[in-house]
């Protein structure tokens, strides 16, 4: 296959899997928006990790509520737990980098705020911590996966009120590109919902 050739599979694999995910997602993302949207009028806040390019997911998700999507409006509350490097550290140093995400939500996390997770396999066990640590922190979880789901869809980590975002994708990358729309979803629905 050429460079040329190579690119074009690339651009007409990302368009096939967002055509996939649009016949099974957009009653989640709403679902996961208005939950989302209910938090922050009750005062809460959204939590976000994940690993790798999904930390980066993670972080774009929170600066667009901190500082801003598409317009003018209020900075809304979110935190990235992929971006103290101190306090990441110390915990993969002291106790496991299992515990980075799970140790911070059991801090930072109130009855009624979201966890906002990124993960394409499923499986990562930082994420798994994480989602648990969220439930003993009464939080609603929204994970957004890919592939079969991992470890959390088989081992049925999720409770009712939850909300998985599943994209129908076996390729890391494919999936991740559909992570980054799916954010994007979610800001404009927030924003929508809660300025009009
Ligand atoms: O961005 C990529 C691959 O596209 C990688 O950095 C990828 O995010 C990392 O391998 C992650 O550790 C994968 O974690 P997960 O999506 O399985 O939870
Ligand atoms: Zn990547």
């Amino acid at each position: 296959m050429s460079l040329q050739e190579r690119i074009y599979q690339h651009f007409t694999d990302s368009i096939q899997t967002k055509h996939d995910a649009l016949e099974s997602l957009p009653n989640s993302i709403e679902l996961a928006g208005q939950a989302i949207v209910q938090s922050l009028l009750n005062n809460g806040k959204v939590l976000t990790c994940g690993n790798g390019g999904s930390a980066g997911d993670a972080q774009h998700f929170s600066s667009e509520m901190l500082n801003r999507f598409e317009r003018e409006r209020p900075s809304l509350p979110a935190i990235a737990l992929s971006t103290d490097t101190s306090t990441l550290t110390s915990i993969a140093n002291d106790y496991s980098y299992d515990e980075v995400f799970s140790k911070q939500i059991r801090a930072l996390g109130q009855a009624g705020d979201i966890l906002l997770a990124y993960t394409t396999s499923g499986n990562s066990k930082n994420i798994v911590s994480a989602i648990s640590a969220a439930h003993d922190r009464e939080m609603l979880v929204i994970v957004i996966t890919g592939k079969d789901g991992g470890t959390i869809a088989a081992n049925d980590l999720l409770q009712d009120s939850d909300i998985e975002l599943r994209v129908p994708s076996n390729s890391t990358a494919r999936i991740q590109e559909v992570h980054l729309l799916i954010t994007h979803c979610l800001c404009d629905l927030i924003d929508f919902q809660l300025f009009g």
